[in-house]
């Protein structure tokens, strides 16, 4: 849709924001509305039937935690999911605005803006309609999938020679029924291989149930796994099955193995010995037909020879082991999966990047990826929701870590040069980023990611 036939409604608490915005989108839009109080908002929302909404972040002055802009915001989506809400933020909100984008916004503009760059965001807003819907169909049909407990058919990526046969052993073991133990680092990808597994086994129409073993307490570890019976405890109010008999007939993916204490590794090696569940405050032992995965990022064979782990529990666990190599061990997989990304971010965003400039992949190669493949991810998704331009740069991935990484043979803290430089060039500018980032050589974008990661 054109911004000359376009309705928009704007909501800041500052009526000097409204005033500019309103005179200078008038001379565009075909209609303009501006609400100082975000009360209003729903009814607005309801009847006033806007192709477009600017809202602000922070509505109580001295307040500047954004909750206020993320209620109002879930409210008008909540009204109309397809609603195409920009938020308006504040200069060094970079983190909110990337949330609210998360949330189901469809774009943030920083303030003060620069008129044209908030006349192309809008203008781009309108066009991306039917785009927006179809994301917010996905996002509520993997919410569903969530809900029916279902394992969801996520797409491996798969390249480098060491991923592809590390698939392939696992789809010729999925047929059997061993128990398997998927090893490797965080974020390598370890739930998403038991999942394919699962797949790809004659349980996958069965329920796939996975269990964060380090997400739960010694004291709930019990009733949480194997179920209890109305009055086994205080708070057992009913009866209540366990994690074992919600995967009765699939798979049940115990995660975080290697944190489990010495007398729950005892219990639990009862029940997979016996094959069969008690649950708490009962005497019936429930007979369980589960295929059991188990996942652990840390070295198990060490624990065992430590003691700190039953050898005897190992051998029943892992009749099978798939180790998943580290990130940096397979570049090739780095560029297909950050394309991969790519596409799916600038579609569910809505942004007009679609290709990756050789010196990033370089640079991609060239890090360690401490957090592998869950870091990549949220990285390009970063990258995508920022970033202006058709093709991504190596400044526009921004790194957490340099852990790895040649140290600056120097001596010079190369990090602490670069914010003070840029803290003087924004000084000299009084805050412009425009004017300091055409000083310091950068693009905005540049200069924003690098004032976020030194907290300026
Ligand atoms: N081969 C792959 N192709 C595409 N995406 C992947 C692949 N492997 C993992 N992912 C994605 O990376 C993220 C992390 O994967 P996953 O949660 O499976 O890792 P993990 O090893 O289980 O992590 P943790 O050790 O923290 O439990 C998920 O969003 C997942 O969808």
């Amino acid at each position: 849709m054109l911004l000359s036939e376009a309705k928009i409604l704007i909501i800041d608490d500052d009526v000097d924001v409204l005033s500019a915005a309103k005179l200078l989108l008038k001379r565009h839009a075909k209609a303009v509305d501006i609400e100082k109080n975000p009360q209003k908002l729903p009814f607005l929302v309801t009847n006033g039937d806007y192709n477009l909404i600017l809202l602000d972040m922070n509505f109580t002055r001295d307040v500047n935690s954004g909750r206020e802009g993320f209620h109002w915001l879930d409210r008008i989506l909540d009204i109309n999911p397809a609603a195409k809400v920009i938020m308006i933020t504040a200069y060094g909100d970079i983190e909110m605005a990337i949330r609210a984008i998360k949330a189901g916004a469809i774009d943030f503009v920083l303030k003060p803006w620069e008129n044209d760059k908030l006349l192309a965001t809008i203008a781009t807003a309108l066009e991306g309609g039917k785009d927006k819907v179809v994301a917010v169909a996905e996002e509520k049909a993997k919410d569903d999938d969530k809900k029916n407990n279902k394992a969801a058919s996520d797409t491996i990526v798969a390249t480098s020679d060491s991923m592809r046969q590390v698939l392939l052993t696992t789809e010729r073991v999925a047929s059997t029924d061993a128990n398997v133990l998927i090893l490797g680092e965080n974020g390598t990808g370890k739930t998403q291989l038991a999942k394919h597994l699962h797949q790809h086994s004659k349980r996958a129409d069965k329920p796939f149930v996975a269990v964060d073993l380090g997400a739960i307490s010694e004291t709930l570890f019990e009733s949480e796994l194997f179920g209890h019976v109305k009055g086994a405890f205080t708070d057992a109010k009913e009866d209540r099955a366990g994690r074992f008999e919600e995967a009765k007939g699939g798979t049940i993916f115990l995660d975080e193995i290697g944190n489990l204490t010495l007398p729950l590794q005892a219990k639990l090696l009862t029940v997979i010995q016996e094959r069969k569940v008690t649950r708490v405050g009962s005497n019936k032992p429930i007979a369980l037909d589960v295929r059991l995965v188990c996942a652990t990022n840390m070295n198990i064979e060490k624990m065992v020879t430590e003691k700190t782990f039953r050898q005897d529990l190992l051998y029943r666990i892992n009749t099978i082991e798939l180790e998943l190599p580290p990130l940096r061990d397979r570049p090739e997989d780095i560029s297909a999966l950050a394309e991969y990304y790519l596409k799916q971010y600038a579609k569910k965003y809505n942004r007009p990047v679609n290709d990756i400039s050789n010196a990033l992949v370089k640079k991609m190669q060239q890090y360690n990826w401490p957090g592998n493949i869950r870091e990549l991810q949220h990285a390009v998704e970063r990258a995508v929701i920022l970033s202006q331009e058709k093709t991504l740069q190596p400044d526009d991935l921004f790194l957490k870590s340099s852990a790895g990484q040649p140290a600056t043979a120097t001596g010079f803290d190369l990090e602490d040069m670069e914010k003070t430089m840029i803290i003087k060039a924004l000084k000299r500018f009084n805050g412009n980023i425009t004017d300091a980032a055409r000083e310091l050589g950068l693009s905005r974008a540049a200069l924003y990611r690098r004032m976020e990661k030194y907290g300026l």
